[in-house]
């Protein structure tokens, strides 16, 4: 028997490409998100196994927790390269994160990601009963609604999508983008991180597909579809992170930092090794710091957490050799005997322990060039010490520097600006922290996961 279903009412179907199986450390903010939109309330996640197999699909594996039903199916290595590694990633990805000079045409790589979604909605509609809601996530899996209604699904079904989404001008850039994009029309609720990335949606529909905006707020595309567009952005388990972070002290782990700082400030960065993470930029700042602020060696300490992602997409082993070579210059330039500006660790981490490493941070440095939301930002702010809080220093081009506007908000490519900031952060005093952490963590409070999940799911429902 499935999880989820209460009292005749339907279960909710998530599907994404990503799954967080349990047992697994979700390194990925919808994979983090998702497990606990999911864990409270139940029913089923669907979705990639995470395994390249001799052939796509095949048996559908399945496995169960408390509340949540896990089935996943494996891609074929060329399904795998073409989907995920290719169009999925090499090409939706750089364009929705304002890329274009990195955007990859490869023809093979679209019939692929048409090919798996097709895959997708030949598995998952055998499972999907009448009164189910399905939320399908993200840029990997945009035409997957209209291949099920294709084969007859009339349920509600929802889309979310993760990223940013440039505006219309940018969007044409993508071949076929009209004969994709326009399947977004076969949900009956689109949702978005930011008011901007729905404005850009709008923008998109109204001018290159001519739909037109419907009195009650939807858009009716020419071929008479309907949907609602709306901005729904995502939150942490705030709660929860608070409460890691302060029983944190309890790991060993926690503990070895502590002790290895020596009581230098440190600051800290957590994101997946990818080049919208400004990781360059990010590291040219803090030399620049260093070299402006001599008397900050030898007291400061940086520490980035860099999970290697998409290993199998050139840009990305680009990046990583371009910061193993910055983070050994910068070191190599002021690094003393006893004192190493820059730890640079490709290792990820569970969040019991990252909420630990948060709190021990005087610093967050969260500097994405762009970013849907940035949920490394929210939890940062929520594993601080109320008494004694440390700052946040955000990029404006993340999702989350519309909501933590006390942050101090920086230009990510302005090496200058990111720098000052930093010297800003670590001298702050703390009555400025504390009013600054009070008012970012009111609003994590309100707008927390939960709020996230049942905001967006009223929306479809209704
Ligand atoms: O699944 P991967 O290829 O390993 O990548 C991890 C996830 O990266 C992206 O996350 C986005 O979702 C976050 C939560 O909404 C958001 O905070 C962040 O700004 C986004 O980048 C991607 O969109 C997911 O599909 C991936 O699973
Ligand atoms: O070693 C790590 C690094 C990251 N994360 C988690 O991965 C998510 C990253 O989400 P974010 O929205 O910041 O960026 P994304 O990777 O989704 O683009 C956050 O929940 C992090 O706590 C983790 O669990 N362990």
């Amino acid at each position: 028997m499935f999880a989820g279903r209460e009292g005749g009412k339907g279960r909710l179907i998530v599907v994404s490409n990503r799954v967080a199986l349990p047992e697994q450390t979700a390194t990925g903010g919808l994979a983090s998100a998702m497990r606990v939109a999911l864990q409270e309330r139940g029913g089923l996640w669907f979705g990639w196994s995470g395994k390249v197999a001799r052939q796509s699909g095949g048996e559908v594996h399945r496995v169960s927790d408390d509340a949540v039903d896990y089935a996943t199916i494996d891609l074929s290595r060329a399904d795998h390269d073409d989907f995920y590694d290719g169009f999925a990633n090499r090409t939706l990805w750089p364009l929705l994160h304002y890329r274009p000079d990195l955007v990859d045409y490869d023809r093979r790589h679209l019939a692929g990601y048409l090919r798996v979604n097709n895959l997708f909605a030949e598995h998952l509609m055998p499972l999907i009963a009448p009164d189910d809601t399905v939320w399908i996530n993200d840029y990997h899996l945009i035409p997957l609604a209209a291949m099920l209604r294709d084969r007859g699904l009339h349920n509600r079904i929802g889309f979310f999508l993760h990223t940013p989404l440039p505006a219309a001008g940018l969007l044409i850039a993508l071949p076929h983008h009209r004969e994709l994009l326009e399947t977004l029309s076969s949900y009956d609720l689109v949702g978005v991180q930011t008011a901007r990335d729905r404005r850009a949606l709008e923008e998109y529909f109204l001018h290159e597909v001519g739909a037109v905006m419907r009195r009650d707020g939807r858009l009716r595309t020419p071929g008479g579809r309907r949907f609602q567009a709306e901005a729904f952005p995502i939150g942490i388990d705030t709660r929860h992170v608070a409460d890691s972070a302060s029983h944190a002290h309890e790991h060993e782990e926690i503990d070895q930092l502590k002790q290895s700082l020596e009581g230098r400030a440190l600051i800290i960065g957590v994101d997946r090794l990818d080049y919208s993470k400004g990781l360059p930029e990010r590291f040219q700042a803090y030399a620049r710091l260093l070299e402006r602020s001599p008397q900050l060696h030898r007291h400061v300490t940086f520490l980035q957490i860099a999970p290697p992602s998409r290993g199998g997409v050139p840009e990305y082993q680009q990046i990583r050799r371009e910061l193993e070579r910055s983070a050994g210059h910068i070191n190599g330039l002021y690094a003393a005997p006893d004192w190493a500006p820059i730890r640079y660790v490709n290792n990820s981490f569970p969040h019991s322990l990252l909420s630990g490493y948060y709190r021990t941070a005087r610093v967050g440095l969260v500097t994405p060039l762009r970013d849907g939301m940035n949920l490394v930002a929210k939890e940062y702010v929520a594993s601080q010490d109320p008494e004694n809080p440390g700052v946040l220093v955000l990029s404006r081009f993340a999702g989350a520097a519309q909501e933590l506007v006390d942050a101090l908000l920086v230009n990510p490519a302005d090496t200058e600006e990111v720098a000052e900031a930093l010297g800003v952060a670590l001298t702050m005093p703390l009555h400025e922290r504390r009013t600054r952490w009070r008012r970012m963590m009111d609003v994590l409070e309100k707008q927390d996961v939960t709020a996230w999940r049942n905001a967006f799911l009223h929306r479809l429902d209704g």
